[in-house]
């Protein structure tokens, strides 16, 4: 086979999807996250906290915990009941995967009824995923902890187990570093803004606990909204 015989070859259905799913976020991102200012930036952490909160109002989630880490990243996790890790017989994926590559994959909702709040159950997650330059997931459910990590939104581990968890444990871990090439103005995180909006949720979900932990302060404790 010539090489273009064989770039023709590969290019097959799979290559599609992803071109498809998220390669037009990176080239437009200000279509799905509004601009890639700092206002751009905080509303990968607003996607993220959005679908634990349907976690929450499908009765499931009672907490979610945000933090900022020393390095700028941040990691959001919840106690519901864990992203899906079966596979789909649409595309041969697991769920996680699909929520986290594919545009417009989310969770169907119970009744089927229309979106209350803001995220659609995994919506955001994938446009998340296309503008970071890494992005690791961790699911505990049934049991089993599973994990899973991706590159500029592309798989760079495929879903694997890594340990045993109680059957009483379970939620989802989402951990991001966003991408310094789509935020040119800043990719450093604001707790004013951090805090106020997450103050701003828990009063407008109340029951549901978030906390807030900024780890570039030395010893900072969490803050813990709640109304
Ligand atoms: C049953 C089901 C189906 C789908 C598509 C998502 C979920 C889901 C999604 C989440 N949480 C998240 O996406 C983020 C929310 O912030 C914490 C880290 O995980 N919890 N549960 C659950």
């Amino acid at each position: 086979l010539t090489e273009k015989e064989k770039k023709a070859r590969e290019y097959n259905s799979d290559e599609i999807e992803i071109l498809e799913g998220l390669e037009p976020v990176r080239k437009r991102p200000g279509m799905y996250i509004g601009s890639t200012s700092s206002q751009g930036l905080h509303h990968l952490v607003w996607e993220i906290i959005d679908n634990g909160i349907d976690e929450a109002l499908a009765g499931f989630a009672t907490k979610i915990d945000i933090t900022v880490e020393k390095d700028g990243s941040v990691t959001v996790i919840d106690d519901g009941r864990g992203i899906p890790v079966d596979t789909m017989d649409k595309n041969g994926k697991s769920a996680l995967e699909t929520v986290f590559t594919v545009l417009h994959a989310g969770g169907k909702f119970g009744n089927g009824g229309y979106k209350v709040s803001g995220g659609l159950h995994g919506v955001g997650a994938s446009v998340v995923n296309a503008l970071s330059t890494n992005l690791d997931v961790t699911v505990v459910r049934e049991g089993k902890k599973y994990y899973m990590d991706f590159d500029h939104g592309h798989v760079k581990s495929k879903i694997k187990v890594i340990g045993d968890a109680p059957e009483h444990e379970h939620g989802t871990r989402v951990h991001f570093t966003p991408d310094p090439k789509i935020f040119t103005e800043t990719t450093e995180f604001d707790d004013k803004i951090l805090n106020t909006r997450i103050r701003e949720l828990a009063f407008l979900n109340k029951g549901l606990t978030l906390a807030f932990t900024d780890q570039r302060i030395a010893n900072a404790k969490p803050t813990v909204y709640k109304y």
